[in-house]
């Protein structure tokens, strides 16, 4: 199975290096033709994967034709990037692996469901969990959810990804896994923020908890399975993402909590924060289905510059008691 990955970001640049790795063929298509140059030439992808010695096996074309001879392809650019991407590239019948985390703008759709209608005759895979792209592409152990309808193709594209370092776990919960990663990226810029106006640990730990619920209510209202959401997809990539500044989206929610304004933050930016592209559409998507989501409605509120950390934690806080439970 001849591997093609579409998006040179950090992601699938990791990921080629990890088809490489057993693969002596992986091409990846770059958008910037510097980025091909830099993959081919010198063996790096110095704009979105600095410090990483690339495999040979490794091609880069910015030519999305040359993509006509691979057997399955990861579809690894930023979520309001895949229709376009896909009207470019002829798929045909040929596996598709959805890699981004995010839903659509405007039509509020989950990646499978863009995929679905912009290449409707592609079998469908979602790739996701708590998977730092730097770590995977040096090789440090990683865990991951492949959810796919078909068993048997999912088993098959597992095989054909797994290393001893890269251990995908299989799903058919295709719309679980695709919430858990759309979700948590929303909910790591709060813990940003919590960070960034030093609330503390106890408070973070809360966010995680409580965004956790929050999660699982829009994911059961939508069809998703419990033991995703709190499998690698759901509540593993929450927890990786909302401990740490390599996440982007947390630095982005540490900028925020610093009282720094979202369009400053995000002027200029050259890698991606998808939450701030979810938020305003998972809010509506979770309208849509009678859902609550106050700390998603929080973040909207904070990346529009519609009110200050300061007011707004206390109107969290000032939240009437409840239950528990979801
Ligand atoms: N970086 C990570 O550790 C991980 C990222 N992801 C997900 O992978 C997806 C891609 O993220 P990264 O690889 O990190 O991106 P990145 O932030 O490293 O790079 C940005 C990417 O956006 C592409 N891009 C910009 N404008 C575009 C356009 N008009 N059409 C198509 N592509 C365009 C650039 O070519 C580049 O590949 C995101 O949904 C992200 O959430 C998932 C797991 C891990
Ligand atoms: O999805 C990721 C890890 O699983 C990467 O998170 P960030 O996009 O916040 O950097």
């Amino acid at each position: 199975m001849k591997i093609g990955v579409i998006g040179a970001g950090a992601w699938g640049t990791a990921l080629a290096q990890v088809a490489a790795t057993r693969d002596r063929d992986v091409l990846i298509w770059a958008r910037e033709p510097e980025v091909s140059a830099s993959i081919n030439e010198a063996r790096v992808n110095a704009a979105f994967l600095p410090g990483i010695r690339l495999s040979s096996a490794i091609r880069a074309t910015s030519d999305l034709a040359a993509l006509a001879d691979r057997d399955a392809l990861l579809l690894v650019t930023p979520a309001q990037f895949l229709r376009s991407v896909l009207a470019e590239v002829p798929v045909g019948a040929r596996p598709i692996i959805l890699c981004a985390k995010g839903i659509e703008a405007g039509t509020r759709m989950l990646m499978s469901e863009v995929a679905a209608e912009a290449a409707p005759d592609a079998p469908i895979a979602v790739l996701s969990g708590p998977t730092f792209a730097h770590e995977v592409a040096a090789g440090l152990p990683t865990a991951i959810t492949l959810a796919c309808e078909d068993e048997a193709l999912g088993r098959s594209l597992a095989d054909r990804l797994a290393r001893p370092g890269f251990r995908p776990y299989l799903s058919t919960d295709v719309i679980g896994a695709e919430i858990g990663g759309a979700v948590k990226n929303v909910l790591a810029i709060a813990c940003g923020v919590v960070e960034g106006a030093g609330l503390g640990q106890n408070a973070r730990a809360a966010l995680i908890s409580r965004g956790f619920a929050e999660m699982s209510r829009f994911g059961l209202a939508r069809g998703a399975r419990v033991e995703t959401l709190a499998g690698l997809s759901g509540l593993g990539d929450l927890v990786l993402t909302c401990s740490s500044t390599n996440s982007r989206n947390f630095s982005l929610g540490k900028g925020l909590g610093e009282g720094r304004a979202a369009a400053d933050l995000l002027a200029d930016r050259r890698t991606v924060a998808e939450g701030a592209f979810t938020a305003p559409v998972l809010a509506e998507a979770a309208r849509d289905v009678g859902v609550e989501m106050p700390i998603v409605d929080a973040v909207c509120a904070l990346l529009k510059g519609d009110i200050k950390v300061d007011t707004l934690i206390d109107a969290l806080l000032a939240r009437p008691l409840k239950n528990e439970g979801l």
